[in-house]
């Protein structure tokens, strides 16, 4: 089987969220390529946190797995953890008969407050998935045996929707050709080697470990890296206040280009004028940050809705691949 299922941006491009049948209830949900959790908000929330967000009720067709719960914190601290079901989920037409739904029933304030998201997909490798006694298997590893190919594709757009695809590249969808390249599995990201990054034509030094990370907004690099492209906006500052990288709104943001697998791909000054940092729209906070405290770089939203990228496990080698949109 195959199909595609649309990536709707919330304000901002700050997650892109995905209609999805849980138990024949259509659920939007946030696709993760770092993380490995399918959960969802449930009749099992609390009232007080679930408020305007779509519930799954297990009850309908849910299979309760007794004894089993999760519990996941994410890179930006926000958490949630409940109970495990089995049931039917269908994404863009891809159908996993009997997957593992986590039932949401304590859920931390950022999804309380996000109330266009009703629960996340995760598409990292089952390996991190967080279910205990017995680890659960993500959407795309219950499903990948039946897909006519064993790879999903992530198109994200800005300011606009784009799609995630299960089971073929469809290649009306980028430019040019596909650069792939091995991924790093032990960590259970979709992790890769990173190349040199530029800005206007001057280096910024190289960018190196990181991992493709569609559920994270921005893009966070080496502080080297990230103090040297900033260097080149006049006025920019590394706010405490703000928590991060400001700049004048006006300012002349540079392209970013950075190499993988030998080919340079840019990413949009402007996707990095990323949001007004303050009520008066006077300075703006950019969508490059560092990564002081992860270890590694994750490239996020703003660098993914430059790209189109293939997830591809369609050898005993995974591999991601890129190509310019
Ligand atoms: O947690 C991470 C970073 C892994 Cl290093 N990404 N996924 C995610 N989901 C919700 C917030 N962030």
């Amino acid at each position: 089987q195959s199909g595609s299922v649309a990536a709707n941006p919330e304000q901002y491009d700050e997650s892109y969220l995905c209609p999805v049948q849980v138990g024949g209830q259509t659920l939007n949900l946030d696709f993760d390529t770092g993380s490995a959790d399918l959960w969802v908000f449930s009749t099992l929330t609390p009232a007080t946190q679930s408020t305007g967000h779509a519930k799954y009720n297990p009850k309908t067709s849910g299979k309760a797995k007794s004894g089993y719960t999760w519990n996941i914190s994410y890179g930006d601290n926000s958490g949630a953890s409940g109970t495990v079901y089995a049931d039917k989920v269908v994404v863009g037409g891809v159908t996993a008969t009997s997957q593992a739904v986590e039932a949401a029933t304590s859920v931390s304030t950022q999804f309380m407050q996000d109330t266009d998201n009703d629960g996340l997909l995760g598409l990292a490798f089952s390996t991190i998935n967080t279910v205990q006694p017995q680890q659960q298997t993500t959407f795309f590893d219950t499903v990948k045996g039946t897909l006519a190919k064993k790879l999903f594709t992530v198109d994200l757009k800005a300011g606009t929707a784009g799609t995630y695809d299960f089971g073929y590249i469809d290649s009306s969808k980028y430019a040019g050709t596909i650069t792939y390249v091995p991924v790093k599995t032990t960590n259970g990201f979709w992790e890769f080697t990173a190349g040199a990054a530029t800005a206007n034509n001057r280096s910024l030094g190289s960018v190196g470990d990181a991992i493709a990370d569609t559920g994270t907004t921005l893009m966070y690099l080496p502080t080297a890296v990230t103090s040297a492209y900033y260097a080149q906006i006049s006025g920019a500052t590394n706010s405490a206040a703000a928590g991060g990288y400001i700049f004048p709104c006006d300012a002349d943001v540079p392209d970013f280009h950075i190499t993988i697998g030998g080919k340079s791909f840019t990413v949009p000054g402007e996707y990095i004028n990323f949001t007004p940092a303050d009520n008066s729209g006077e300075q703006c906070f950019g969508g490059i940050q560092p990564n002081t405290g992860i270890g590694f770089t994750i490239l996020g939203d703003v660098f993914l809705k430059a790209m189109f990228v293939v997830f591809d496990q369609t050898t005993s080698a995974p591999r991601l691949g890129f190509a310019a949109q």
